[in-house]
């Protein structure tokens, strides 16, 4: 079964396109290069690394971050080749990278900017990462990258006025339990489908690595720096249909199919799915941060590469535009809130099949 939403990462390579914005995203990948290179030395079995290496991009959008995510891993595989067996692995090994993101997904950018002198083949790997998208036992290491947080669909009663569930958010802010309680049971029966499905398709001893951001214990998605300005976002939306240049009943429809869930609720469902051991849950602190709080238009471009699909595929571009707009100047005014609010966490989860 292929789900394919409506919204999906901006495409090509303008000003506007994921390909483009996504830089905090890859800070993060810069950042975990050095621990990815140790789990994956420390983690990895000498045996899994012969003539043929596969390694899997899940959620790779359109580039470039998806090929700072692979190559950190072929150059850490390498790394650990020529150290253990003193051999050279470009006579020894070659690299396949199986590159997948929903149907929809720009791959024609992704094929188009492949890095020029990289060592490996490329595939496409079309389809929903939360079902079986590959053959059994068909690759060694697979990455996630700001793709660990995405529900199959709206938590039900959410969008029903009539629910005790509703949420007049466009988030899960995490104020209202019961609210909480949907978004999270929705995320739990969709991730562990997801470890489900990767544990078929990894080879025996094969490794998850997982890079995204999270919550602290505790801490609620809307006393954070990006819970607030996904609040800026809904408020802004609310602003335009004040203003008429939407209508409000479209605001009220508006839900993300995200939820960042904290820390101890994602050991909790990997365990409670039982087919990967954690082997680590690092805690990635680097000098860029997860944001530039100081910087509201690169906060908000920043939040376009992101936010913005959704919002696009909803109201429509010129919305999506004047949205990001207001959250410039919505963040600019409340730097302070920002520069206050509690911290975010970035992760990097190695797991290792059972
Ligand atoms: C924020 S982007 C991250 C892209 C890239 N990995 C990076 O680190 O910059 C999330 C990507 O996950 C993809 N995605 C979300 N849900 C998915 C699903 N169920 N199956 C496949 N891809 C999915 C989106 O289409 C999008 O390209
Ligand atoms: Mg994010």
């Amino acid at each position: 079964m292929t789900t394919t939403p409506d919204w999906i990462m901006i495409g090509g390579d303008g000003p506007e396109s994921y390909n483009q914005q996504s830089s905090y995203q890859r800070a993060l990948l810069e950042a975990a290069k050095d621990k990815m290179t140790e789990a994956i030395s420390s983690n990895l079995s000498l045996d899994l690394i012969s003539n043929r290496f596969n390694v899997a991009d899940f959620g790779c959008a359109s580039g470039p971050n998806t090929f700072v995510a692979v190559q950190n891993i072929i150059d850490a595989v390498e790394e650990k080749y020529r150290k253990e067996t003193r051999q050279n692995p470009a006579e020894n090994i070659e690299f396949q990278v199986l590159f997948n993101d929903f149907t929809l997904n720009d791959f024609n950018t992704l094929f188009q900017t492949l890095p020029p002198g990289r060592r490996y083949y490329s595939a496409g790997v079309p389809g929903s990462f939360f079902d079986r998208v590959l053959p059994k036992e068909s690759f060694h290491i697979g990455v996630m990258s700001y793709a660990f947080h995405f529900t199959s669909k709206i938590p039900k009663g959410i969008m029903d006025r009539d629910s005790p569930l509703w949420n007049k958010d466009m988030q899960c802010t995490g104020f209202n339990e019961a609210v909480k309680k949907a978004y999270l049971d929705q995320y739990s029966i969709d991730t562990k489908k997801l470890l489900d499905a990767r544990a078929e398709e990894l080879v025996p001893g094969g490794l998850m690595l997982l890079l995204g951001s999270c919550l602290r214990d505790g801490v609620k998605m809307s006393e954070t720096p990006k819970g607030i300005v996904m609040d800026f976002i809904g408020e802004s939306l609310s602003d335009l249909a004040k203003q008429g240049v939407t209508e409000q009943e479209k605001v009220d429809t508006f839900r993300t199919s995200i939820y960042f869930a904290e820390q101890s609720e994602i050991k909790h469902i990997i365990e409670e799915n039982g087919k990967f051991t954690i082997e680590a849950f690092e805690d990635i602190i680097h000098s860029e941060n997860e944001f530039p709080l100081d910087q509201p238009k690169t906060l908000a471009i920043s939040f376009k590469a992101f936010y913005g699909a959704f919002i696009a595929a909803h109201f429509g571009t010129e919305i999506m535009r004047k949205t990001f707009e207001l959250v410039e100047i919505k963040a600019r005014k409340e730097m302070s809130r920002l520069t206050n609010a509690k911290p975010g966490m970035q992760y990097l989860i190695v797991l290792r099949k059972n």
